[in-house]
């Protein structure tokens, strides 16, 4: 593991306070993730973890505490003080993100998808296609680029949305169920394939996982109930 425990996190939260009406998601969060870790982030059902996350990726702006997000070689910035353009174009730069059901683009190719965020930042279609079926290949995928998601199985959609999620090196990975809706063969597929990705890269990772399979690949987890952080322990080290 690449951790660097003296090194200042890559992201930090404090104090974190998110309602949404009456309802406190957030109540107090204080929460650092450091460079190149794996960190999980489990607790019930309604806890607060996809809010906690969203935060953290600068998705939601919190209504109280603050984020701050330490690039390598750059200047920290407080996120959660940024307006949506700024962070959207961050994420777009720094973030990668897969969910529960890789919400790929049904009409477009395995290959397409991949390409999105690299022509979204820029990138020449023949060079971003090059990238995604160099991942997709990466992934288990090869030849599968030219395929619909609808002619996938669950487990080749789910490594085609983490390729997209990792095809630009984001410096961090979001991921909220990223292995949910998968038996548990395809989970542990999808997750030894991505682990090994980010790993190599040094990608740091916060994955929300209600499973504790899945949280037994993670270097340390923390438990959000209630809005708050509850015990947390660090699996490795
Ligand atoms: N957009 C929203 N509008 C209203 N209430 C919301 C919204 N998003 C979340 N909540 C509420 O905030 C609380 C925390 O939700 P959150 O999705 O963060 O929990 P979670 O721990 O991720 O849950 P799950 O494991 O079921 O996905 C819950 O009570 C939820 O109902």
């Amino acid at each position: 593991m690449s951790t660097n425990d003296t090194a200042a996190p890559i992201l930090s939260a404090r104090g974190l306070h998110h309602s949404f009406g009456q309802t406190e998601a957030l109540r107090g969060i204080d929460l650092d993730v450091h460079a190149g870790e794996v960190l999980a982030v489990m607790g019930p059902s309604g806890s607060g973890k996809s809010t906690l996350l969203h935060c953290l990726a600068g998705v939601l702006v919190p209504d109280g505490g603050s984020v701050t997000y330490r690039p390598a070689g750059r200047s920290a910035v407080e996120t959660s003080a940024l307006g949506e353009p700024e962070r959207a174009r961050l994420r777009l730069s720094d973030f990668g993100f897969v969910f529960q059901f890789g919400q790929l683009l049904p009409e477009l190719t395995a290959a397409d998808n991949v390409s999105i965020p690299l022509l979204l930042a820029g990138t020449r279609r023949p060079e971003a296609l090059r990238r995604s079926r160099d991942l997709l290949e990466r992934l288990g995928l090869d030849g599968l680029g030219a395929k619909l998601p609808g002619e996938l199985s669950g487990g080749q959609a789910q490594r085609v949305a983490v390729a997209r999620a990792l095809v630009t090196s984001p410096a961090v990975l979001f991921a909220d169920e990223p292995t949910g809706s998968l038996d548990s063969l395809a989970s542990e597929n999808v997750l030894t394939l991505m682990l090994e990705l980010v790993r190599e890269a040094g990608t740091t990772v916060v994955m929300i996982t209600h499973d504790a399979r899945t949280a037994a690949y993670a270097d340390r987890e923390v438990i959000v109930r209630d809005g708050a952080i509850g015990a947390g322990y660090r699996v490795s080290a």
